[in-house]
């Protein structure tokens, strides 16, 4: 049976990357996609605005949705500070699978609860299976038709309080449409876009921030 990329990309960092350095593993993950298989993290320019967005907010909790190979978990756990947690959502369970070895590797596993389902089944379960009050960062890298609705059902749920924000991937490539126009005509949100470029490309993409103004 041939091995998946994101396999070949785990293999790559546990021969290649420091043990216990989340630097390590990110620089490593990006140095493989960059030269030799192109996959879908964040990487590394788009990256810095999370890395930035992480710190000028300083979660005390933290949602992923789209874990992939656990390369923006790593990114943002490696950010938190003590006692602080991300929980990420990954409903394709060979990424998953991946994602927990990634992130283990790193030495992050002890800020970091990995959720295996579709992030409309696993949002409604965050207050009372995962201990969740409200969100105080949330990171949009999932399925781009999932962007609005699953914000519709944050809200919803009343995950979400006065000053949380939420940083979405893909504004432009693939393009997430239907989330721009729902979130920047919407008065509770104020929105800031990001210009960038596509993970290991010279494309254009952007990441957008919401600030939810309660
Ligand atoms: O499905 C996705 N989920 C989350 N992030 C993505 C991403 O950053 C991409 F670049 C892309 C992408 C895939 C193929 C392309 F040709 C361009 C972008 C997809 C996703
Ligand atoms: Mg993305």
């Amino acid at each position: 049976m041939n091995q998946s990329k994101e396999q070949r990309i785990l293999n790559f960092v546990l021969q290649n990357a420091v043990r216990g350095d989340p630097c390590s593993v990110m620089d490593t993950i990006d140095k493989y996609c960059s030269q030799k298989e192109w996959a879908m993290n964040v990487g590394n320019e788009k990256g810095l605005i999370l890395d930035k967005t992480v710190e000028e907010v300083n979660p005390s909790v933290a949602l992923e949705l789209g874990t992939y190979c656990g390369y923006s978990a790593v990114r943002i756990a490696r950010l938190l500070k003590a006692g602080a947690r991300l929980l990420t959502v990954e409903f394709n369970p060979e990424f998953a699978a991946i994602a927990k070895q990634m992130i283990e590797f790193a030495g992050v596993q002890d800020k970091v609860k990995l959720l295996e389902g579709p992030s409309e089944e696993i949002i409604p379960q965050l207050k009372k299976k995962y201990e969740v009050d409200t969100l105080d960062f949330v990171f949009l890298d999932h399925w781009k038709d999932r962007y609005a609705p699953d914000t519709i059902l944050l809200q919803e749920c009343n995950l979400l309080r006065k000053g949380s924000v939420l940083l979405a991937d893909n504004i432009i490539v693939p393009g997430a449409p239907e989330f721009l126009k729902y979130i920047r005509n919407n008065p509770r949100f104020q929105c800031t876009n990001y210009p960038s470029h596509l993970e290991y490309m010279k494309v254009e993409d952007a990441m957008e921030k919401a600030v939810f103004l309660g």
